[in-house]
């Protein structure tokens, strides 16, 4: 089975880290763009983030991982299946025009010259927003590979679209977001014809485990019988509660998985609830 990867960019680390924690061990030799999985039959072929999309979706590679712009900027959402969003690399499609100027709505620039590496998604807004198809319309798209935000000060553009994340890059060249085209992160996808169904199923259940474990913390608490129907109202777990009996009487340990985000609350909830001895415990892995 192929597997195609980002090679560099806002992608590669995170897919690094998850082939890492989903026990894909592989050696990728320097200049080399594929490196054979040592314990499944997988060879992993690093392609640009931008090309990911276009090669699972044509049935060269069965399942990659790369953003949902690029899936929709490449318009193979309907060859390709989404198998998971990943919760990295998340941010927003953005029409940004310079502060300086008049334009405070992408209605402000249309008929205007548009530059952006994602000219399907852009040409598709602006003939929205122009009400006509996309060979009618009057705003000039053009493409540029990277660096698109330097456009408008170097007078190519009176407007970008592009990524967005902190704002960091968008705020240091001097633009300002004036309208969201697509919300993005990135997604395990593969071919409507996948050649390899249960690897396929076996990768998205080991990514699944993975990322329920980054979700998750295991808390621990002791709890008098007489309490525990209101810790179990407050930690209800993902399916229920495992409770066992202490050596004392009228008091039982609860372990239950708790949402990270939540986790701070529920301690205090639990606190008052009367539980004691609160642990909390990081979860290496999991399978549901
Ligand atoms: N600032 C960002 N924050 C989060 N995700 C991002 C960001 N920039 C890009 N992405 C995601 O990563 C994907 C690949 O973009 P990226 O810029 O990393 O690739 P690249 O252009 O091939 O690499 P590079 O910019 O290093 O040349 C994007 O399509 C998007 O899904
Ligand atoms: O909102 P921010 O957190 O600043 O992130 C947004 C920037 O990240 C990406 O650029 P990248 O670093 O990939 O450089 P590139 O423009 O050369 O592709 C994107 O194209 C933006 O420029
Ligand atoms: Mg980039």
């Amino acid at each position: 089975m192929l597997f195609a990867v980002p090679k560099k960019g806002r992608l590669y680390d995170h897919c690094l880290g998850l082939l890492n924690n989903i026990g894909i061990e592989f050696n990728r030799k320097p200049r080399h763009d594929i490196a054979l999985v040592s314990n499944l039959p997988i060879a992993l072929v690093f392609l640009p983030a931008a090309d990911i999309a276009t090669y699972v979706a044509k049935g060269n590679i069965d399942i990659g991982i790369t953003g949902l712009d690029i899936i929709r900027e490449s318009q193979t959402e309907e060859d390709v299946t989404e198998l998971m969003r990943l919760g990295f690399g998340k941010c927003k499609l953005q029409v940004q025009a310079p502060v300086a100027s008049a334009a405070a709505s992408a209605q402000d620039l249309v008929g205007k010259r548009i530059v952006t590496s994602f000219i399907n998604l852009t040409r598709k807004r602006f003939a929205e927003l122009e009400g006509v198809s996309e060979d009618e319309m009057r705003t000039q798209v053009r493409f540029v590979s990277g660096s698109v935000e330097a456009a408008c000060g170097l007078g190519l553009a009176d407007g970008i679209v592009d990524l967005v994340e902190s704002g960091d890059t968008m705020r240091a060249a001097g633009l300002h977001a004036i309208d969201t085209i697509l919300d993005t992160e990135s997604v395990l996808i593969t071919n409507k014809h996948m050649r390899f169904p249960d690897m396929a199923q076996i990768i998205r259940q080991r990514v699944e485990g993975v990322m329920t474990a980054r979700r998750f913390v295991l808390c621990q608490y002791n709890i008098a019988r007489e309490g525990l129907e209101r810790a179990c109202a407050i930690t209800p777990g993902r399916q229920a509660p495992t409770v066992t009996s202490l050596e004392q009487p009228g008091w039982v340990a609860v372990s239950v998985m708790v949402e990270k985000k939540q986790l701070a609350d529920k301690m205090d909830q639990l606190k008052l609830a009367g539980a004691t001895d609160i642990l909390v415990l990081q979860i290496a892995n999991a399978r549901a």
